[in-house]
């Protein structure tokens, strides 16, 4: 069963169509997330389902039934919205104001009862808000205030909640919070949860389905990973990512490639990068941006290094990641590096895995070559094979290797070289 089915809707501001002709499903016991640009139309789709603006055109239907149709009452008991702005016209207190979400559930003129009053308090303990529970809501601070309206959602106990950036004046800690905090109502209490999003870190880390907006129309809904896809993401903020797994959480990761001095100077400078585990990215960015010749490697397939090298065309050594490098791939990488005016090394945790890499920059300082090393010397937290590769680099700077504190000092360094 879905709880909410949105049929062919379009809302228009004079001409200008804000959503434009959108069908989707969202099923029961789903958490969404609405992502999209800015002025996509994600509150605005928000906003008609909760009964707030009227489309010209389609229809929203709440549990089967047209939301047009619901009394005001009834639909509070269906859906609990968190709406962007949470400023309150009047001088409530916050326990007055979450009260105010058992409304839909009293009789005329009939007063909250002990159990309303439990069911506020847990409320207010779950979203952290107990302690504010006698301040005015208007002084208090715009996070605590979204956390405040988030409480009185909860206590109408609605089988949907629609929430409007409900993260976005809240710090990190609180942030996890409650999107944890939603998380659980859904996986508890089959709460569907509808969450506009800006994040889409956070929103592939909590929902299990994705809508992706772009100018009022559907670029794509369905499960996270065949939503965030470079694909689709390009084609709604018209921009580069790299999308990876995030290895502490499992979930999918976006990051924005910035495109920028695209019509670049072309420098006849080639620089062979050795980096990995995505110390290199804004290196390489940075130096493809100067418009310099690039290679890079050895790098482990699928981590963000190689993700921008691949995105960029620029030649890249690979290696099967968690696997030490290869007699076949340290070759490659010598090549290229020959091939090469200077080598540098970014500030990569070196270990078995990697530390053939500091082979090529021996072999580059043998033949003369410039070697540079981010932040030299090294600290032993970079260092994971007992020594030895600090060992190594110890040699490596007795035979010229130059310590360079970071891109933009690299970057002056270059210029002065021409
Ligand atoms: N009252 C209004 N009158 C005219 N245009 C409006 C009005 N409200 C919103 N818009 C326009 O509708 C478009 C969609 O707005 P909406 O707030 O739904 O987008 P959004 O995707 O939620 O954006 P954001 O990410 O910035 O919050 C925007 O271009 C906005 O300027």
């Amino acid at each position: 069963m879905n709880s909410i089915d949105i049929n062919n809707l379009t809302f228009k501001y004079g001409e200008t169509a804000i959503v434009d002709r959108l069908s989707l499903n969202i099923r029961e016991g789903s958490f969404i997330s609405i992502i999209g640009p800015n002025g996509s139309g994600k509150s605005t789709l928000l906003k008609i389902i909760a009964k707030n603006l009227l489309p010209q055109e389609g229809v929203v239907l709440i549990n089967g039934k047209e939301v047009s149709r619901y009394k005001a009452k009834d639909l509070a008991k269906e859906i609990g919205v968190v709406p962007q702005d949470t400023l309150v016209s009047y001088d409530f207190s916050v326990e007055d104001i979450v009260l105010m979400g058992r409304y839909p559930h009293l009789g005329k003129f009939q007063q909250n009862s002990l159990r309303d009053m439990e069911i506020a308090k847990e409320a207010m303990i779950k979203t952290n808000t107990w302690h504010l529970r006698e301040r005015n809501i208007n002084e208090i601070s715009g996070g605590e205030r979204q956390r405040v309206i988030i409480a009185k959602a909860i206590v109408q106990e609605p089988r949907i909640i629609l929430l409007d950036e409900p993260t976005s004046s809240l710090d990190i800690h609180h942030q996890l919070e409650v999107l944890e905090l939603l998380k659980n109502l859904n996986n508890k209490l089959g709460v569907t949860i509808v969450a506009v999003l800006h994040d889409m870190n956070l929103a592939a880390r909590y929902s299990n389905e994705i809508i992706l907006l772009n100018r009022g129309m559907l670029i794509a809904s369905g499960k996270t990973q065949e939503v965030l896809t470079v694909d689709h993401l390009k084609r709604a903020y018209e921009m580069d990512m790299i999308i990876e797994t995030n290895i502490y959480t499992g979930t999918l990761q976006v990051h924005p490639i910035a495109i920028k001095n695209r019509a670049k100077k072309n420098k006849s400078l080639r620089i062979h990068i050795v980096c990995g585990g995505g110390s290199g990215k804004e290196l390489i960015q940075a130096l493809y941006d100067g418009g310099y010749k690039l290679s890079v490697g050895v790098v482990n397939e699928g981590d963000s290094d190689w993700h921008i090298a691949k995105l960029y065309d620029i030649e890249v050594v690979e290696e099967v990641p968690f696997s030490e490098i290869s007699p076949s791939s340290l070759e490659k990488a010598k090549l290229l590096a020959d091939a090469a005016d200077l080598i540098i090394m970014t500030d990569i945790p070196i270990g078995w895995g990697n530390i053939k890499n500091l082979e090529i920059l021996r072999e580059q300082l043998q033949d003369g070559k410039t070697v540079y090393y981010f932040k030299y010397p090294q600290d032993k937290k970079y260092d994971y094979t007992g020594g030895n590769g600090l060992e190594v680099l110890k040699n490596l700077k007795d035979m010229g290797l130059k310590g360079v504190d970071g891109i933009e000092k690299f970057l002056e360094l270059l210029n002065k070289r021409g």
